[in-house]
């Protein structure tokens, strides 16, 4: 369990984390969103006590992460930045951690197949494409055993396999009871692997829901229709509330009604449907919406650009 009262970091002028108060159960996937710079890494540096609060308290299993005598039976992480001794092989780089943690050789063989580096443990971890030295710094993260993994980007540099593994790797952990905390901005694999979420922008807690409510209440589902005869059926829809877009051949994109409402209102005025389907709202849409006002870094338009 993760729990975060008032967390608030100052660098200077600038604001980093304002005031999070959030708690991360064990048992799920908690995802941890945010734009660039929303305050992500510096909180999860402040959960492990590698950044001093400015204000606020953030402990982990009930301790802040300082107090606990043995850490990495407590908490496993995975940041961003690279902490492996380039020369030293995968495997002693596991067992120098191991020996000085109190952990058996056993448990280094173990996680090291559990993460499928078997074959590679023995070559320098220098040497490591960015796919294996991920799989290498989720084995760190799991040496302990856990109850509690904190993962930054943890799919940063996977392919498609490895990607699914630690999907499943994720879900596995959490449905033993551990406290599962990842940040990604891969909002497709993030809609996949997380069941609750907590986003935040510039600094600030803007939402902390489960999966499902979150992209029903911030996401807009619309319905896609094709049709022999748009302009007609556009004509028809239109109202106040409900929002309708021409690909310019056959298909409308309609939003503020249900598939049934489009195909009576179709059926009414005699026009014929080729296509007629619901679109449910994605995460990506749902976050892009909801931290819309919170974004710090934005890709400037293609009006606002320069040349
Ligand atoms: N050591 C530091 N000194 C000064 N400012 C910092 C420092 N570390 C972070 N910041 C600032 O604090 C804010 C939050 O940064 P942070 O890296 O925590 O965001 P993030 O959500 O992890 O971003 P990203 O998604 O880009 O990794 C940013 O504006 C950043 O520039």
């Amino acid at each position: 369990m993760i729990e975060a009262r008032e967390l608030t970091k100052r660098y200077g002028d600038k604001l980093a984390v304002d005031g999070l108060t959030f708690t991360v159960r064990p048992g799920v996937v908690t995802g941890f969103l945010g734009p660039n710079g929303a305050g992500k890494s510096t909180t999860m540096r402040m959960i492990l006590g590698l950044d001093a609060p400015t204000g606020g308290t953030v402990t982990v299993n009930g301790r802040p992460y300082r107090e606990h005598t043995a850490p990495l039976h407590e908490v496993g992480v995975l940041l961003e930045a690279r902490s492996v001794h380039p020369g030293r092989s995968a495997y002693n780089h596991l067992l120098a951690l191991a020996r000085s943690n109190g952990i058996s050789r056993a448990r280094v063989d173990d996680v090291v197949e559990a993460v499928g580096l078997a074959g590679a443990a023995r070559r320098r971890a220098g040497r490591f494409s960015l796919g294996m030295g991920q799989r290498l710094g989720i084995a760190t993260a799991l040496l302990g055993d856990p109850r509690t993994v904190i993962l930054d980007e943890p799919l940063n540099g996977l392919d498609t396999e490895g990607i699914r593994w630690v999907r499943s790797l994720l879900r596995g952990l959490a449905d033993e009871g551990r406290t599962v905390f990842v940040s990604s901005h891969l909002m497709n694999e993030m809609a996949l692997t997380a069941q609750h979420l907590i986003v935040i922008g510039k600094g600030r807690l803007i939402a902390d829901m489960g999966m499902a409510d979150f992209i029903a209440t911030r996401g807009r589902s619309v319905v896609r229709v094709r049709t022999t005869n748009p302009v007609d059926l556009t004509g028809r829809l239109r109202a106040s509330d409900v929002e309708v877009s021409h690909d310019g051949g056959e298909t409308l994109t309609v939003s503020g009604l249900t598939t049934d409402q489009v195909g009576r209102a179709a059926a009414a005025a005699g026009i014929t449907l080729l296509e007629l389907t619901a679109q449910q709202a994605s995460l990506e849409e749902a976050f892009i919406d909801l931290t819309r006002d919170a974004v710090e870094y934005r890709a400037p338009t293609a009006a606002g650009a320069t040349s």
